[in-house]
């Protein structure tokens, strides 16, 4: 299981190398926010080796939008793009998810496109993460996760259980599918999520100590990355 942290900016970014994954975002944005093209470059240099992801938004169905989105992050060096489904509607959902893997994948075959639904999909009237995943795979992207898309301090867990969330990873994993968890993921859940055994776990206010509005903290990201290890 990989950690992937999520900084908003090239100070936190240098806070979180020790992560697997850095994920650029501009939380001020929502839960998905996406940050400028110039911070995605700039952490890349910055990361070296490490995978750089970045988030394009919390979408509208706006699958034009969504792609050039989902290009511009590629371009700027993101190797995972990563795209919030804010709507709902199946057909709705496989026109974005064709459109953002069309968009990476013709200029980058080897990039990850991470597509996410929210466990607090009830909510907020969006589609859920189960749905997801079948049209995640029809369209050749390779990942699927679920995030909270309201974060008011409610976790994943507040929303989904060890066994659906082990249930939407075995779906995944059959459709050939990787999985990547987040919301409001706290130390306390890293036993649960071990054992769900998805492919990426994603934190952001868990690595700030707590509050995702201040900053992330290069002791904590090395504190998880030594419980997961
Ligand atoms: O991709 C992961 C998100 O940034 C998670 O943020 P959070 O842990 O503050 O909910």
């Amino acid at each position: 299981m990989q950690l992937l942290v999520s900084p908003s900016s090239i100070e936190e970014a240098r806070s979180s190398l020790s992560a697997d994954i850095i994920d650029v975002k501009k939380p001020s944005e929502g839960s998905l926010g996406a940050n400028f093209p110039w911070v995605i470059r700039e952490i890349k240099k910055i990361a070296g080796n490490k995978p750089v992801s970045a988030a394009i938004g919390d979408n509208e169905y706006k699958p034009g939008t969504a792609a050039l989105s989902a290009y511009g992050a590629a371009h700027a060096g993101a190797d995972f793009i990563k795209v919030g489904l804010m709507f709902d509607g199946a057909d709705r959902a496989r026109d974005v998810i064709e459109a953002v893997t069309t968009a990476v994948k013709q200029d980058f075959p080897e990039k990850h496109v991470v597509i996410a639904a929210y466990a607090d999909f009830e909510r907020m009237g969006t589609i859920s993460p189960f749905a997801i995943s079948p049209l995640v795979a029809e369209a050749g992207a390779d990942l699927a996760m679920i995030d909270t898309g309201i974060k008011d301090g409610k976790s994943l867990f507040d929303f989904m259980n060890e066994e659906s969330l082990t249930r939407f990873t075995e779906q995944n994993r059959r459709l050939g599918l990787q999985t990547a968890l987040a919301g409001s993921l706290k130390f306390e859940d890293l036993d649960a999520l071990k054992r769900i055994d998805p492919e990426i776990i994603g934190v952001r206010g868990m690595v700030c100590g707590g509050d995702r509005s201040t900053r992330v903290r290069a002791e904590l990201v090395e504190k998880a990355m030594m419980m997961l290890r």
